[in-house]
């Protein structure tokens, strides 16, 4: 579904109650989220909490089973996706996999390079970088293409902590230049935290949401997010009331078991975990 207008302060991508259902299982359920251009939107949560999925709904790589998803006419995606596969048997430079998926013009290769501050390593041999360099080098590969909104599952993958800062730091740099639209999928809170508008805290459903000035301690976010939530540089802002159970539900305060944290969605509840029928 496309969004109706490409505005200034344009939403790039609206998710609405978006579910994606597999192997008789809600991966994510009652997902809303929206993208707007020269916004960062951070997802956050627990491995196998769903980030990947959410982004892969969001960019139309997979197709929800419930609630909607919108894009904005034309958008142009640039997406780094977790995992690649690239044959590391044969010799590969950097200006090559920058072209692997098609021709692009020089200038806008180089450019790329240059933003990502890669431009040495033009001729480099793909095997031959550091975890960070090749990081660097995906996140070229998808700034090449000019790209409206750009999304970036753990680009922080195999690099050290001055390199993880320093590549928040270049994505946010890369919002700033471009007015792009990020989404940044991250397990890492304490650095990512700075570099966000909007954190989206998911746990097979938003467990809560907000900007990083917002931020408090909670004791149902250190419960999820374990002993690193509680030396994240800033602590997720939210009034927890709920318990997370297996399968992304809920308990809430009041003793109900769902999937979302309130009673806001339209999903059946049921009275207990057991009672589940995709648990
Ligand atoms: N096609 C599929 N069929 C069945 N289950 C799937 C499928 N794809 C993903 N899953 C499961 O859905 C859950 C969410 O996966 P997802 O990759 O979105 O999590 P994530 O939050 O990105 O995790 P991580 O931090 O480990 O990368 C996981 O339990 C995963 O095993």
């Amino acid at each position: 579904m496309l969004l109706q207008s490409k505005n200034p302060a344009e939403v790039l991508v609206e998710m609405h109650n978006a579910g994606i259902h597999r192997a008789r299982r809600w991966l994510v359920r009652g997902v809303d989220l929206t993208v707007r251009r020269g916004e960062i939107v951070t997802l956050i949560g627990p491995n196998g909490s769903g980030k990947s999925t959410t982004a892969k709904t969001a960019i139309g790589v997979l197709k929800p089973d419930e609630g909607t998803v919108k894009r904005a006419r034309g958008l142009k995606v640039g997406y780094v996706p977790q995992k690649m596969s690239l044959d590391w048997t044969l010799p590969l430079t950097v200006d090559r996999l920058m072209r692997l998926t098609g021709p692009l013009p020089r200038a806008r290769i180089d450019t790329a390079l240059e933003a990502a501050g890669v431009s040495h390593l033009k001729g480099a041999e793909v095997q031959a970088l550091s975890g960070g360099e090749f990081q660097r080098t995906l996140l070229a590969r998808a700034l090449a293409r000019e790209p409206d909104l750009l999304v970036l599952d753990e680009p922080v993958q195999g690099v050290d902590f001055t390199g993880e800062v320093a590549l928040y730091r270049l994505i946010r740099e890369i919002r700033d230049r471009t007015n792009c639209g990020i989404l940044l999928i991250s397990h890492d809170l304490h650095v990512v935290m700075k570099e966000t508008d909007t954190v989206i805290c998911l746990n097979g459903h938003v467990c809560c949401r907000g900007t990083p000035e917002n931020v408090a301690q909670s004791a149902e976010y250190q419960t999820l997010f374990g002993a690193r939530g509680n030396d994240t540089l800033a602590i997720y802002h939210h009034d927890h009331d709920h318990t997370h159970l297996s399968g992304g539900r809920v308990r809430r305060a009041d003793g109900t078991v769902g999937d979302a944290c309130e009673h806001h969605h339209d999903h059946e509840d049921v009275p207990n975990e057991k009672a589940a029928p995709d648990a």
